[in-house]
């Protein structure tokens, strides 16, 4: 089940004396939403170029669906992408972009284009041009696009750059259905990490052209490292209630929070102890670290948020 669709060895990008993707080792699983993390200029546009075969690599392996080199050029159509702006005619419909696309492919099946703008969304934008479509339409049509010739692997470039947060659900459930409903495996950069949290399985992160970390959903959960977070007036007040309650693991944060690393499935038990035994309890709730910190530690990034 669980099959590498892609895998790089050593990929490196060299522009002048500039190294913009440095030996990256990278693998999706096949099924995948794979999150692609970094900051600005980190050299993800250039590595989903690579893949996309927009851009040759100065040294390095690609293996996609398990073929290299010329074999893989072959398969191309295998893969679609929404790297940068999507490339739209603004004097044409939403149809009328895709059916250049599919003439361009050689499809000519009846229903194929209103098939890819159900999926994205846009099958009630009828004649208008696409120059007045909103961000989130256009980015959606770039999808839809990219879902011509009805690829394996969808490579997208920050999709949700720019969008307002109606725009951002909408990409969201477009990416989620394509994966569950059509089995895609997705690999998607973005530097809305919180969003990305929502949909990835996998994620890579890729700091001065390097990966420095690759990481399941599950694996990041753990390391994340959950744990229950108390909030009360007197936290020393709570420190001998736990230690009668036998619990070990705790650790007093600031003046208003307690923090414990055990019984993290008791948490309504001790809640209720706590109270019980007449502590000043606020709140109670089961918490793990969020990705934007993960990642901040990570990268030395804390103390600034300017991880895009
Ligand atoms: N064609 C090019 N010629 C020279 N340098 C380039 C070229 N394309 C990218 N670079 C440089 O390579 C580095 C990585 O750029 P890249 O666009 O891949 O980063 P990124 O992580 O996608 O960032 P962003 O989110 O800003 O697109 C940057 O320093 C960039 O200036």
């Amino acid at each position: 089940m669980n099959q590498t669709i892609v895998r790089t060895q050593g990929l490196t990008k060299q522009y002048g004396h500039h190294r913009a993707v440095s030996r990256i080792s990278m693998h999706v699983r096949k099924g995948a939403v794979y999150g692609l993390i970094g900051r600005n200029g980190a050299g993800k546009t250039t590595f989903l170029k690579m893949l996309a075969g927009l851009a040759s690599p100065s040294s390095g392996e690609i293996e996609i669906f398990g073929l290299r080199g010329k074999e893989l050029a072959n398969v191309r159509s295998r893969i679609g992408c929404l790297i940068e702006a999507p490339g739209i005619y603004g004097n044409l419909s939403a149809y009328d972009n895709l059916d250049l696309k599919c003439r361009f492919f050689g499809i000519h099946k009846k229903g194929y284009i209103e098939e890819i703008l159900k999926i994205v969304g846009l099958s009630d934008t009828g004649k208008k041009k696409t120059k007045h479509f909103s961000l989130g339409m256009k980015q959606r049509l770039g999808i839809g696009l990219a879902l011509v010739g009805e690829p394996d692997l969808l490579l997208l470039d920050e999709p949700i750059n720019g969008l307002d947060p109606q725009g951002i659900v909408e990409i969201r459930d477009t990416i989620l259905k394509l994966n569950k409903e059509k089995n895609m495996t997705i690999v998607i950069s973005s530097h809305i990490l919180e969003e990305l949290s929502k949909i990835a399985t996998d994620y890579g992160i890729i700091h001065h052209g390097e990966l420095i970390e690759e990481i399941t959903r599950e694996e990041l959960m753990e390391r994340c490292g959950e744990r229950i977070e108390i909030a009360t007036g007197v936290p020393e007040q709570i420190v001998p209630i736990l230690d009668r309650l036998g619990i070990q693991q705790y650790q007093i944060v600031d003046s208003g929070h307690v923090w414990v690393f055990e019984k993290m499935d008791r948490s309504a038990w001790l809640n209720r102890e706590l109270i019980r035994a007449g502590a000043d309890i606020r709140e109670l709730k089961v918490c793990s670290e969020k990705l934007e910190n993960y990642y901040l530690n990570l990268t030395g990034g804390a103390g600034h948020a300017e991880y895009h």
